[in-house]
Formats: structure tokens, C-alpha cells, sequence
């Protein structure tokens, strides 16, 4: 589903590579935590998938495809594929929780059937069901992230990208969101996901990528946060 092989970015005006010859493997269906100090390259990673940012060397292939290579033109339809959560939910204030996640459909043209259809399902999902009317603002955090990601889920993306989702959030409601993620990821949606959360990350158990200085040190089956040796 995402395969990197020997990537390296550099930043415009920066001699320090932040990912240097980076090869990883991601298949369908896999939960990956993708974890490291601050500035070792996680952020870069993710955006490199999104085609925000283009490799400075290797390639990244999404879903088949060799994604640095893409006209800009195709960007928008590799976009519509994955999903995006943020640790700051970035909501629309001025919107309902069903309209924040109706607006998702809107943007790529799906039909007022389909809308109607799908964004009751998926909060339905999230467990927001009782709560569509409500404003941004009268929620909690942890319902706050539920929005964020029926919005990010909606559309039923391949892949699902979680940057920090639980750093606004306690313990409790972090696990919660985390369960939440999982049974996006049981659905068949690949799950990449950055975090400094030693707790999560120790408690799930799933595929761990370190990165050090924008290298990858560690990838392991089931892994935990620190490195065990
Ligand atoms: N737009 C940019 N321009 C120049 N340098 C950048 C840019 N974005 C990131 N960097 C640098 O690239 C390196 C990797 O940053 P990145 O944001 O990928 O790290 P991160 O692991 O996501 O960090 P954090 O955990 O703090 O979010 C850092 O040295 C950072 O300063």
C-alpha cells in the first residue's frame, strides 16, 4: 500500500536531510506507529505520502502507484485515498458535527444521497450518533477527535494518516480513540500513525518504525515505544 524505497528530503535551503534513505514496506490493512524524538522525521514522512512535500531522492509509491512522480493535477484523487487526523481536530467552528463531515463529501462531488447516507453511518461508527447537531465547541476533546476522524473515514479511504491524534487528550479518552482506530484498521484501512504516546504505543502492540535523525533505526512486529534491548 505504501512503499518507500531509499528516500532522502532535504528542505529548500537546509544541508541536514530530514528522512535519509528511508525504505519501508507497508501492506494493506497494516496499523503502523511511526515513532521518534522531535525532528526525526515523522511529520516529513506522512506529508511525503500526501504529496505535500516531493522526495529529494527514492521513491514513495502509493497504492501501487510512484507518487513523487505524479502531475499535480492527479494529487487531488491521490488525496481522496487517505485520510488525515490531527492532534488539534481542525474543525469547522461555524459548522455542525454532521455538517463537518457532510463538508468532506461535499468537496469531492458526492451526491446529496450518498451524504445523507453515509454521514449518519459514520458518526453512527464513531459513537456520535446522538450528538449531530451539535457545534465544534460544545464537545469535549475525545468527541472532538470522533468528529475529526468520521471526517477522515467517511469517504472510506485505503489509508488513514493520525498525526499525534491523542496529544490534546487524557489517558482514558486517548485509549478510546485508539479503539476507535483499530476497528477503522479491522475494516481493511492501512493506519499509519505518529506519536510520542509510550503508553498507547506499548498497550496496542502493532508494527513500530523509529526514525533517529530522519533514519529508520528499529521496525518491529508488535513492538513497544522504547526499544526493548
Ligand atoms: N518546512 C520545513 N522547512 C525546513 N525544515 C523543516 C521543515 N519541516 C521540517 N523541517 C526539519 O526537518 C526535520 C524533521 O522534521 P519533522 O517535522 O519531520 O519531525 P517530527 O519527527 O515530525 O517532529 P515532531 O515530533 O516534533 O513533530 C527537523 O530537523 C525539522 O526542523
Amino acid at each position: 500500500m505504501i512503499r518507500f524505497e531509499k528516500v532522502s528530503k532535504t528542505y529548500p535551503g537546509q544541508t541536514k536531510a530530514a528522512l535519509d534513505q528511508v525504505s519501508v514496506d507497508i501492506e494493506k490493512g497494516e496499523f503502523v506507529f511511526l515513532v521518534g524524538s522531535s525532528g526525526s522525521g515523522k511529520s516529513t514522512f506522512l506529508r511525503l505520502v500526501l504529496r505535500e512535500y516531493q522526495s529529494t531522492e527514492g521513491r514513495v509509491y502509493v497504492a501501487g502507484k510512484q507518487i513523487n512522480r505524479l502531475a499535480s493535477w492527479k494529487i487531488p484523487r491521490l488525496r481522496r485515498q487517505i485520510g488525515t487526523v490531527f492532534q488539534d481536530f481542525r474543525l469547522l467552528s461555524n459548522k455542525t458535527v454532521a455538517e463537518n463531515v457532510a463538508f468532506a463529501l461535499q468537496v469531492i462531488g458526492k451526491s446529496r444521497s450518498e451524504i445523507e447516507r453515509l454521514v449518519p453511518e459514520t458518526l453512527e461508527l464513531v459513537g456520535l450518533g446522538d450528538k449531530a447537531d451539535r457545534m465544534p465547541d460544545e464537545l469535549s476533546g475525545g468527541e472532538q477527535q470522533r468528529v475529526a476522524i468520521a471526517r477522515a473515514f467517511v469517504n472510506r479511504p485505503m489509508i488513514l494518516i493520525a498525526d499525534e491524534p491523542t496529544g490534546n487528550l487524557d489517558p482514558t479518552t486517548s485509549l478510546d480513540i485508539m479503539k476507535l482506530l483499530d476497528r477503522i484498521n479491522r475494516t481493511g484501512t492501512t493506519v499509519i500513525m505518529a506519536t510520542h504516546d509510550a503508553g498507547i504505543v506499548d498497550q496496542m502492540r502493532k508494527r513500530v518504525v523509529e526514525l533517529e535523525h530522519g533514519r529508520v533505526v528499529r521496525d518491529e512486529a508488535r513492538g513497544v515505544y522504547g526499544n526493548e534491548n
